[in-house]
């Protein structure tokens, strides 16, 4: 069996100024230190990512961002490319999250550009898939995650897989304080996987960390990652306070 690399990754969404962001890191990053058997990244706004990427410097912490445009630069007001992240010193960045998929309307045609511009660029998708609400009372769960995976990573290679990490968060679960069950999650990674597999093959779908996000706490990481397809979590209001992301990462190791 592959042996995976528990990944914490706090998204912060909108918040935090630059002196914030980086009066976070100087809090935090004494005590991550002593974690050393998981990955952790902090995707912050793009106006903290310099600041999080300095403060950060010579520790383990890996700076994401939450979004960006595919293409390389142009006339796209108010867009930041991917060049320019990875210049940042980014190592991974959010695309397709279900915040961007409601209110800024992106398409899984659209988050796929982003998907394969961002390995282009040597940085590392993190695709959120999730169903919502009705979709889950309708019994579409394993349908739609199936068509946002397929659909997000058309083009990439077996090869590139490697470098992409998906986060499954169902939409009902996020910011509600109502997570899915660690079991249901599980269960729902495990069909990911599958269709990775049917897609890629059963070595590269064997390697590619799939999170869980939605509630995910310092109370609750623990039980998520007790299930074996679970690899870590993508958090939000817990990755606000430094002790809470301290937590998380320390709950995290299997
Ligand atoms: O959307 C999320 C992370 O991307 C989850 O947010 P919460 O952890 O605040 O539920």
């Amino acid at each position: 069996m592959a042996t995976r690399t528990p990944f914490i990754a706090g998204n912060w969404k909108m918040h935090k100024t630059h002196a914030e962001a980086a009066a976070f890191i100087a809090a935090a990053k004494e005590s991550l230190a002593a974690t050393q058997t998981v990955e952790y990244a902090i995707c912050a706004p793009f106006t903290a990512l310099q600041a999080v990427a300095d403060a950060a410097k010579g520790t383990a912490i890996q700076v994401g961002a939450q979004n960006m445009y595919f293409a390389e630069k142009g006339a796209y007001t108010g867009e930041v490319a991917p060049g320019m992240l990875q210049a940042l010193g980014c190592a991974y960045v959010i695309l397709g999250h279900s915040e961007r998929r409601q209110y800024f309307h992106e398409t899984d045609d659209m988050i796929n550009k982003k998907v394969l511009a961002a390995l282009a660029h040597g940085l590392k998708p993190i695709l959120c898939v999730g169903e919502d609400l009705e979709q889950r009372e309708r019994n579409l769960t394993n349908e739609v995650v199936a068509v946002q995976t397929e659909d997000g990573l058309k083009g990439v290679t077996a090869e590139q897989l490697a470098d992409v990490v998906i986060a499954y968060e169902p939409i009902w679960a996020i910011g509600t304080g109502r997570s899915s069950t660690a079991e249901d999650a599980n269960a729902v990674i495990g069909h990911i996987r599958q269709v990775l597999a049917r897609k890629f093959g059963n070595e590269a779908a064997g390697t590619v960390r799939i999170q869980y996000g939605g509630s995910v706490k310092p109370e609750n990481i623990a039980t998520f990652m007790a299930q074996p397809e679970i690899d870590g979590a993508l958090v939000g209001g817990a990755s606000l306070e430094a002790d809470s992301f301290v937590a998380l990462v320390q709950g995290a190791q299997k």
